[in-house]
């Protein structure tokens, strides 16, 4: 067999970092050579020899994560949310001085979620209205979640290509956030619950019918398979990768 891939966990503790762990540990080629947390040095990462670290912490530490392990060499892969244009710029440019490194980034790693994107931006362009509602277990510190607001961004770029207009909306008088929030003019709604998981919801209408697309993430495991094909490709895939979809023939 060629060499194992040697892999970092950062956020090792967490509900995602702890199941990544154990995915790591089960696969034959992949080798667990650091497990850190908050509070722990980075250096760990570099002096155990990781090639990728899978970084998912907080979003205010982990595009500090980045920049420091790139510098150092180490190919990564995200799944923790919070990242936006600028920040993913910033990544870009680092990654310019940096070649042979590859990072990437993407809000869900479930195979279905990331194909429930795009269903709905392939089906945007055919419907007047659209919504999505997103609902996630109550420990979670953001919202809207990542996903729903890469799907938001991505319907409305389909919508701005076929030259649609704003969604229909009448709402002159409303209590603040009953409309949820606003991504890119697509309204998102965000649902916390305990016992929930991950689910997505998108609600496409028009006159007479509506189409839902769902997804549902109802462990942790069903992020495994995305992130392991990503800590598999990240190496030969310098620069800045955003979204699984780019790995599954989808883009
Ligand atoms: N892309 C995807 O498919 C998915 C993405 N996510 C995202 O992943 C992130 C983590 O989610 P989840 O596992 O539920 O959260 P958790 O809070 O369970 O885990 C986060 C972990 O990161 C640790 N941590 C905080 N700061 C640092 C740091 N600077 N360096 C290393 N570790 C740190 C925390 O430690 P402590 O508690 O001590 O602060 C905690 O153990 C979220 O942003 C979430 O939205 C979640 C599921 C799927
Ligand atoms: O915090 C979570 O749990 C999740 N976070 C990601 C997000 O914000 O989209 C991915 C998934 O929804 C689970």
């Amino acid at each position: 067999m060629s060499e194992r891939i040697r892999v970092a966990v950062l956020g090792a503790a967490g509900r995602m970092g702890s199941t990544v762990v154990r995915a790591v540990q089960d696969a034959p080629d992949l080798e667990l050579v650091a497990a850190v947390d908050a509070g722990a040095d980075l250096a760990a990462v570099v002096d155990a020899g990781a090639q990728v670290a899978v970084d998912f912490t907080v979003p205010s530490a982990t595009e500090g994560n980045v920049h420091a392990l790139v510098d150092a060499g180490v190919h990564l892969v995200v799944g923790t949310t919070g990242w936006d244009d600028d920040s993913l710029a910033r990544v870009r440019d680092h990654l310019a001085d940096r070649p042979g490194v590859g990072v990437l980034v993407a809000p869900n790693f479930a195979l279905g979620a990331v194909l429930a994107m795009a269903f709905a931006a392939r089906a945007a362009r055919w419907f007047e209205s659209v919504e999505v509602i997103e609902l996630h277990h109550p420990d979670k510190v953001d919202a809207p979640s990542g996903t729903a607001r890469h799907t938001a961004s991505a319907i409305a770029a389909a919508r701005a290509a076929a030259a649609l207009g704003p969604v229909p909306d009448a709402t002159t008088q409303s209590l603040d956030g009953a409309r949820g929030a606003d991504v890119d003019g697509v309204r998102v709604h965000s649902v916390r619950l305990r016992g929930l998981v991950a689910h997505e919801e998108i609600l496409l209408g028009n006159a007479g019918e509506q189409l839902t697309i769902r997804h549902d993430s109802f462990d942790r495991v069903s992020f495994m398979p995305g992130v392991l094909l990503a800590v598999r490709q990240v190496g030969a895939r310098p620069g800045l990768t955003v979204g699984l979809e780019q790995l599954l023939d989808l883009a």
